[in-house]
Parts: structure tokens; sequence; C-alpha cells
């Protein structure tokens, strides 16, 4: 399992998630001086994880339009030449699944631990029926966008959002925020201001910003709002405790 969790940081260390301090978190340990071999496999050897991140027909207009735009954005370029802030953040049904130890190595991992385990946010097969996402983070400015469609199955109040459904979404916003900020972490405490309801079939967007870091404490506040910003659905503060492989061991 420590392995295993080595694996999925070096996974999001391949794709440029992590921050250098968190590449400094000894999960595995590669004795200095040792050289690395890279052996090319055939591509087809390796079936790759469904990115759950990217377009599919259930996607409405309007989660459309906004994915267009932070498309764009991550497409951008500073005057220098070199790619903008703006980056997608990929998405599988399953953490394990980010591991590339070799590639889509982290599809066999996830046969190989819990193999029916899947991510509560990506578990349901119908598109479009509960939790439509993608994730954009902006290393400069510390932050990170979700734009959320929120399905027929998520209903709480008549033909409105579960509370709960929401929670889930700010927990898994401000989670990869801060996994991506911190390296491994675990949420301690989320504290949320329910404002006004989410209509269900809406597109809502869930923006998160760093508010500090101190040792292993990462604190985040997150808003949901009205695409265009203009009405404020929900606000939350958020802790993530930086934890080590013994955490998830139970040690
Ligand atoms: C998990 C995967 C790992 C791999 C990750 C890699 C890649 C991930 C990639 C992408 C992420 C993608 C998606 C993310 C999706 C979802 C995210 C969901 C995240 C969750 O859904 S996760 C489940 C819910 N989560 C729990 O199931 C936690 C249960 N809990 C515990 O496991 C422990 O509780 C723990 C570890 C939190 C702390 O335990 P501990 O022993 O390490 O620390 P300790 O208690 O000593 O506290 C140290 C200092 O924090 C302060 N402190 C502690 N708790 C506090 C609180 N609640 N409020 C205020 N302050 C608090 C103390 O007061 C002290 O402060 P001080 O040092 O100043 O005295």
């Amino acid at each position: 399992m420590a392995r295993s969790i080595g694996r999925i940081c070096k996974g999001f260390q391949r794709l440029g998630l992590l921050s250098k301090q968190t590449q400094l978190i000894p999960f595995t340990r590669v004795p200095v001086g040792t050289v690395r071999t890279i052996v090319t496999l055939p591509s087809f050897l390796f079936p790759q994880p469904r990115d759950f991140s990217l377009p599919n027909p259930s996607w409405g207009s309007e989660m459309t339009r906004m994915y267009e735009h932070y498309e764009s954005q991550c497409e951008m370029e500073t005057e220098g030449g070199q790619k903008g802030p703006w980056r997608r953040l990929p998405s599988y049904n399953r953490l394990l699944k980010y591991a590339t130890v070799f590639p889509s190595g982290g599809v066999y991992l996830s046969k190989m631990i819990q193999s029916k385990a899947r991510l509560f946010t990506r578990n349901i097969r119908n598109p479009g029926a509960a939790f439509e996402y993608v994730l954009f983070v902006n290393k400069e400015e510390q932050k990170c966008v979700c734009i959320l469609q929120a399905g027929h199955l998520l209903e709480g109040p008549p033909g409105h959002v579960h509370g709960g459904a929401i929670a889930t979404m700010i927990d898994t916003v401000t989670g990869t925020h801060a996994t991506f900020l911190s390296g491994p972490v675990m949420t301690a405490n989320l504290n949320i201001n329910y404002r006004r309801p989410i209509p269900l079939g809406s597109t809502v967007l869930l923006e998160s910003c760093l508010e500090k870091k101190e040792g292993r404490k990462t604190f985040i506040t997150c808003r949901v709002t009205s695409t265009d910003g203009s009405k404020l659905h929900t606000e939350t503060s958020a802790l993530f405790l930086s934890i080590t492989a013994s955490h998830l061991l139970g040690g």
C-alpha cells in the first residue's frame, strides 16, 4: 500500500501536479546516484484509464462553454513563449490510476488492490446522471477552479442539489487542490455555509484558494457560485493535514 501511494505521488509529479516541496516527501526513496533506465514498451500493452474530465455528450451548453473557456486559458502562452499557468487536471475513477511508474501502471494497480473500489464522484456509469466535473489549476495564483454540472441523481430538496453532494464536490475540489499544493493529505475539517440552493441540472463554479500553509496544515477556502459569479451558493473553509503512508495503514 505504501509503495502504491508513492507511485500515485510519482504519477502526479510526472503530470507536473505536485509542487517541488511535495516531491521531497519520501514515500519511496531512490538511493543517491541511482541511474534510472526508461524502457519504452508498445502502448497497446498498456490500456489508458478513461479521463472523466473530458467532454461527453451529456454536457450542456453552459458546461461546454465554461470548459472551452478554461481550455483556451490552458493553451495561452506567456510573452516569453512559455506555457501559461493554467492546467486541466485529468480525472480517473480511482486515485490509484494516477500511478505512472510505468505506462498505465495505475490501471494494473487498480486491478490488484480492492478491484471493485471506485471514487465516489466517478462511480455512476450513466453520463450526466450525477457529478459531471472538470478541474483546472492555476499554479501562479495557487487557485483551482472546478466546473460542475449537477445531474438528476443528486437531488436533495425537490429540484435542487443535496447538501451532501455539494459537500462531496467541495471536499473533492479542495482536497485535490491541497494535494496539488502539499502532496498527500486528508480532510481534517470542512466548514460549509449553504447560502442559496443549487438547481438540479445547473452548471456552477467551485473556486478554491490557498489561504495559508502552516507545517502539516493546509488551509483552503472555496466558494460555489453561478458561472457568471453573480450568485453565491456556498462558502467553505477547509483544513487538510499532510499524511504519510502510515495514516492510511492505521499506524
Ligand atoms: C488519500 C490519498 C493519498 C494519495 C493522494 C495522492 C494523490 C491524490 C490525487 C488527487 C486527489 C483527488 C481527489 C481527492 C478526492 C477527494 C478528497 C477527499 C479527501 C477525504 O475525504 S479524506 C477522508 C475524510 N477524512 C478523514 O477520514 C480524516 C480522519 N482523520 C484523521 O485521519 C486524522 O485526524 C488526521 C490525519 C486528519 C490528523 O491526525 P494526525 O494524528 O495526523 O494529526 P493530529 O491529530 O496530531 O493533529 C495535528 C495538528 O492538526 C490539528 N488538527 C487535527 N485535526 C483537526 C481538526 N479537525 N480541526 C482543527 N485542527 C485539527 C491538531 O490540533 C494538531 O495541531 P497542532 O500541531 O497545532 O497542535
